[in-house]
């Protein structure tokens, strides 16, 4: 059998620095986990089918990164939802809710109701029930809701958010790490695991213990690390050589009890495994204030992210590393799809190499490639020049060997990498001087745009009577009290996206599925109506995804035909990639608007993605910054605006759902971002006249912290996801006495359940508490397209019963 640690062995031998990886994508390059898993959930594949599909997609991505030329390649990325759940599995930390008994193994099923909850049984799983946006699925009984989902630090990726309370214990309980370690053994690779470090898990879960509130779960830690220490001394015991435990909180801000638990949990698990080599990763920023605590850390290597890192701390990591301890470059980028620029990193690499030493540097990703999309082999339609400028993750992996390959070649480098390291520069060299990258007349409106483009005509409480009426005059708007909407989206059904599908693959013409769409529009607005809804939507049905649909229609984007990437458990998205100077060609929802407000005489609602969500969800350039990008899908946004205006429609809901999540790691360098952030959007709105309603919509909570930037934005209505937090979420609008209207979500579109008529209007209540009741407006906390309609029609009309109980009771009309 050969395996790889001979290659560690090799490796030394002819001292050339090792290569390594931090995970792979484990969803397949045709989606085959996807598929795989709603099938089992639909009970159409069985469990031992779907666990082959699993072993499969393993023994693919293993061999995958072993002909790429990668030395240590990674176990335990692999997952059936998320890897942070499966390490709340490995030690046993299984809410009590589930009914599951320390003691016992978690199986497969356990986890999928930790990720998805339990409803009551009858109830069918269908795959459009899952949660849309970020959070649970609270099945019908209320001991079964599933765990909290949130972004993965500034990805577009979801985790299950961990649950401690005071007595919380835990125990080996999953034998998932051991089995892929020796699974791989079996095919002859000696894998290096891959866990959650004790710190970050500690640290990115929430304390939910309704007697100990305050509870501290760093407290938690002691109770952890034995835990730790079992599954390290039995992977040595497998045959294990590496283990990486992932800390990537060093990119956040910490406390010195966070840092000390780190140097705590470090000498308690090197002192117990000494056979072993740890690597400790951290990434996606520097370390900053955190960096004298990681460097400290008595493990045998160190991961540092280096494609965003800033370069002076990179340097002094490069001169302080203790001599006992090797050096991790992530230098090839895992968060985008552009080839690497090897001409720009060689020197810095050299420099590393000459102060270390081939035996104290490895060469690696950022991170995980799990946020690139699998293979670009299967990119048939993108043209042979962009395609070049592209790396998804087994290529990346190519490019992490070549660069170790030129590095540790001595004298003349062999044939092979010279003709490597010259298709690189001359990708590079195509990629900056391509025409299709940069359009002059993009510039110059950039550079034309003046401070008054960022205002409206008047401030809001003017905007509001020409919109709503006020001082016996009456507005543009017919509105009652408490007005109802919806935040845009309908039910995505199968139909409607089997129709997309035929019509991409020229099965179904144009102009079939335009009156396909149309007909499903219709049926959509003849519904809001009956069920009567006062400022309607048109449905979305035209989009495949609220960012790629725009991606597809602007210049300066790209999109793919297999660019997926997981956002959580099953659901994947395929972000367009930016690569040039944004324009509008032409207008992009017009048709679709004007088609859905000519059927109807009540206010039809334009739905636009803002220019941060469209950033935030696409693969970005990395020639620019990240605010110019913005600025030019603003301006783009705004003429599109403009155009709706025109074409006469009342009201204009500008999405910002990656409002948040755009927000940097560290707090030091939030001001820059809100600055621009906030005027990106101003910039998309500010166009129209004081008659045209501005909306926006967010459904990531925790606005607290920014809450003075959102009312910055300036929308005359903003509505939010409330309704999971019983409307605590609305604290922050109190305190700071946001000044305009206010949509609180009452209705929680990522369960099945349909919300009972005096739930909404509770929660009507509580709004009426604390925001002016003039400016309450009653809708959904998010999209309806991953619903069902059968939920959606009896929770829409009690939604809408709601509001008139709660205008009969305390409005005027
Ligand atoms: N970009 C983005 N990020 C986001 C969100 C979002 O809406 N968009 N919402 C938040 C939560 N994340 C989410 C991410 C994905 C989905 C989601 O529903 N994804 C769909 C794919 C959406 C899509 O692009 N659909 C395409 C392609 C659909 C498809 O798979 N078609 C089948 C065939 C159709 C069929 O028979 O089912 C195929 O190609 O094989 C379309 O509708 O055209 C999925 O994984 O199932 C939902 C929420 C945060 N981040
Ligand atoms: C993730 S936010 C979604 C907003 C969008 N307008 C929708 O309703 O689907
Ligand atoms: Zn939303």
């Amino acid at each position: 059998m050969t395996t790889n640690s001979n290659s560690t062995a090799a490796a030394a031998a002819s001292a050339r620095p090792l290569t390594h990886n931090l995970g792979y994508p484990r969803i397949g390059e045709k989606r085959e986990l996807k598929k795989a898993t709603e099938a089992y959930w639909a009970g159409k594949l069985s469990r031992a089918e779907l666990e082959q599909v699993g072993a499969e997609l393993r023994r693919q991505n293993w061999e995958t990164q072993r002909r790429a030329g990668i030395d240590l390649i990674p176990s335990g990325d692999f997952t059936f939802y998320d890897q942070v759940l499966d390490t709340t599995c490995l030690v046993g930390n299984v809410p009590p809710r589930f009914g599951w008994k320390l003691g016992g193994q978690v199986d497969l099923d356990t986890r999928f109701a930790i990720a998805r909850g339990v409803r009551r049984s009858g109830s069918a799983d269908e795959k459009g029930s899952e949660c849309g946006c970020k959070n649970d699925e609270k099945g019908s009984s209320p001991a079964t809701y599933a765990s909290e989902m949130t972004k993965w630090f500034d990805t577009n990726y979801h985790y299950i958010v961990p649950e401690f309370r005071a007595d919380t214990q835990f125990a080996l309980s999953a034998t998932k790490i051991f089995d892929e370690f020796s699974e791989a053994l079996a095919l002859g690779i000696r894998t290096k695991p891959v866990l959650t470090g004790p710190v970050s898990y500690l640290k990115l879960g929430k304390v939910q213990d309704s007697k100990n509130p305050g509870f501290n779960r760093f407290e938690l830690l002691e109770r952890l690390l034995p835990v730790y220490v079992q599954v390290l001394q039995k992977l040595a015991a497998l045959g294990a050589e590496w283990v990486q435990l992932d800390e990537p909180i060093g990119a956040l801000d910490l406390n010195d009890e966070e840092r000390r638990a780190l140097s705590t949990a470090y000498a308690t698990l090197a002192a117990a495994a000494p056979q072993l080599k740890l690597l400790v990763a951290t990434y996606f920023g520097p370390l900053r204030e955190n960096l004298a605590t990681y460097l400290a850390l008595p493990v045998a290597a160190l991961h540092i992210d280096a494609t965003r890192g800033d370069s002076e701390e990179i340097t002094r990591i490069v001169n302080e590393l203790p001599a006992d301890k090797a050096l991790s470059l992530g230098l090839v980028d895992g968060r985008n799809i552009w080839k690497s620029d090897f001409a720009a990193q060689l020197p810095r690499l050299q420099d590393a190499l000459a102060k270390l030493g081939t035996g104290r540097l490895l060469f690696a990703p950022s991170c995980s490639l799990q946020h690139v999309p699998v293979t670009l082999r299967n990119e048939q339609k993108l043209d042979a020049e962009f395609k070049g400028w592209l790396a998804y993750a087994e290529e990346k992996l190519s490019e992490v060997a070549t660069l170790r390959d030129a590095l540790a070649a001595t004298g003349a480098p062999s044939p092979e990498i010279a003709a490597a390291l010259a298709a690189n520069a001359a990708a590079a060299e195509s990629r900056r001087k391509s025409p299709r990258i940069h359009r002059p007349e993009v510039k110059a409106r950039v550079a034309k745009i003046a401070p008054s483009d960022f205002d409206r005509s008047s401030p809001y409480p003017a905007r509001r009577i020409a919109q709503r009426g006020g001082s016996g005059a009456a507005g543009r708007l017919d509105l009652p009290d408490f007005p109802t909407t919806s935040i845009g989206s309908f039910p995505q059904t199968p139909e409607i996206r089997a129709a997309r599908l035929k019509h991409k693959r020229g099965e179904l013409s144009t102009a079939e599925y335009e009156k396909f769409i149309e007909a499903e529009t219709v049926a959509c607005v003849r519904f809001q109506e009956e069920v009567g809804i006062d400022m309607l939507v048109h449905g979305e049905y035209e989009r495949n995804d609220m960012v790629e649909y725009f991606g597809e229609q602007l210049d300066g984007f790209a999109f793919t035909e297999h660019g997926w990437v997981q956002s959580y458990g099953s659901r994947y998205v395929k972000p367009p990639i930016i690569f040039g100077d944004v324009a509008r060609p032409k207008p992009m929802t017009v048709r679709w608007s004007s088609f859905a407000q000519s059927l109807t005489k009540r206010p039809m609602k334009g739905m636009l993605t803002g220019p941060v969500t469209v950033l935030q969800w696409s693969f970005v350039r990395d020639d620019q910054p990240r605010r110019d990008t913005t600025f030019e899908i603003a301006i783009a946004l705004r003429d599109e605006v403009l155009d709706l205006e025109a074409a006469g429609i009342a009201a204009i809901q500008i999405d910002e759902p990656a409002f948040r999540e755009g927000l940097p790691l560290r707090r030091a360098d939030w001001a820059y971002y809100l600055d621009w952030a906030v005027n990106a959007f101003r910039l998309s709105a500010a166009g129209v006249r004081d008659d045209t309603q501005i909306h926006t919509h967010m459904c990531y909570s925790e606005f607290n912290d920014i809450i003075d930037s959102i009312a910055a934005m300036d929308a005359d209505v903003i509505t939010i996801e409330t309704s999971r937090s019983n409307m605590e979420l609305l604290g922050a609008f109190v305190d700071f006495k946001y000044p305009n209207e206010i949509g609180p979500g009452v209705y929680d579109i990522h369960s099945p359940r349909i919300p009972p008529v005096e739930e909404m209007v509770a929660l009507m209540h509580k709004a009426a508490q604390v925001i002016p009741l003039e400016n309450l407006w009653v809708n959904p906390d998010c999209g309806l397209k991953t619903r069902g309609w059968a939920e959606v029609r009896p929770a829409l009309a009690n939604m809408v019963e709601a509001a008139r109980q709660i205008r009969a009771e305390l409005g005027n009309k």
